[in-house]
C-alpha cells in the first residue's frame, strides 16, 4: 500500500503507488505521537508480509527508503513469530523477540537500521481476534493460519513532496 516497494531493484518509484487507508495512516500517527512524541508521521508505504507455518524473513536492513530516520511501525495479526534483531553489522549479537497477534513494534533511532530477521513462524497460544462469531471466513482463515505484519514506512525526507520522476 501506498509506495510499492520493487523487490528486484529495492526502489520506491512515484509511478507506482496506491492509497494507504486513512485508518492505517491515523493509526501510525497515533502510535508515533505516543513513542516519539511525532505527530507528523505519515505512513507512505505498508508492506504486507503473509507467513504460512514454515515461512521465514531472512537477515535483512531496510534502507531503500530517502527517509532513514523516522521510525518503521509493524502491526503483527494472527500466528506469532520469533523476531531476531542485531545491530548495524552482522557480526553484531541478535535478541530474540516473541511478537504475538496485536505486538506493535515501532523500530526508531538505532534499530531504524539494524539487521533483523524472522526465522520461525509459532501457532499462537490463544486467538485474541477472534469474537466467536464467524463474521468473515476468509480473514478468519487467514488469522488461524498465518501471521500477517503490516509494515509501515515514512518514504519521503521532511519537506520532500514526491520521489524524483524516471525519464
Ligand atoms: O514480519 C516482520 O515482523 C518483519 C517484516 C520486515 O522486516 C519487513 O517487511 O521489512
Ligand atoms: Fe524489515
Amino acid at each position: 500500500m501506498g509506495y510499492h516497494h520493487n523487490w528486484d531493484t529495492k526502489v520506491y518509484s512515484e509511478e507506482e503507488k496506491d492509497e494507504v487507508p486513512n485508518e492505517l495512516v491515523d493509526l501510525c500517527k497515533f502510535i508515533s505521537g505516543i513513542i516519539e512524541n511525532d505527530w507528523h508521521y505519515e505512513a507512505q508505504a505498508v508492506i504486507i508480509n503473509y507467513y504460512y507455518k514454515g515461512s521465514t524473513l531472512s537477515g535483512h536492513t531496510d534502507h531503500s527508503e530517502p527517509n532513514k530516520t523516522s521510525p518503521i511501525i509493524s502491526l503483527s495479526l494472527g500466528q506469532s513469530a520469533v523476531f531476531l534483531i542485531g545491530g548495524r553489522t552482522l557480526e553484531d549479537e541478535t535478541t530474540a523477540l516473541l511478537i504475538r497477534s496485536g505486538d506493535i513494534m515501532v523500530m526508531s533511532e538505532e534499530s531504524r537500521l539494524c539487521y533483523h530477521a524472522v526465522p520461525r513462524i509459532v501457532p499462537a497460544d490463544d486467538s485474541p481476534w477472534s469474537s466467536g462469531e464467524d463474521y468473515n471466513n476468509h480473514i478468519d482463515h487467514l488469522l488461524k493460519n498465518c501471521r500477517i505484519n503490516l509494515n509501515a514506512r515514512q518514504v519521503l525526507q521532511l519537506g520532500q513532496e514526491s520521489l524524483a520522476i524516471k525519464k
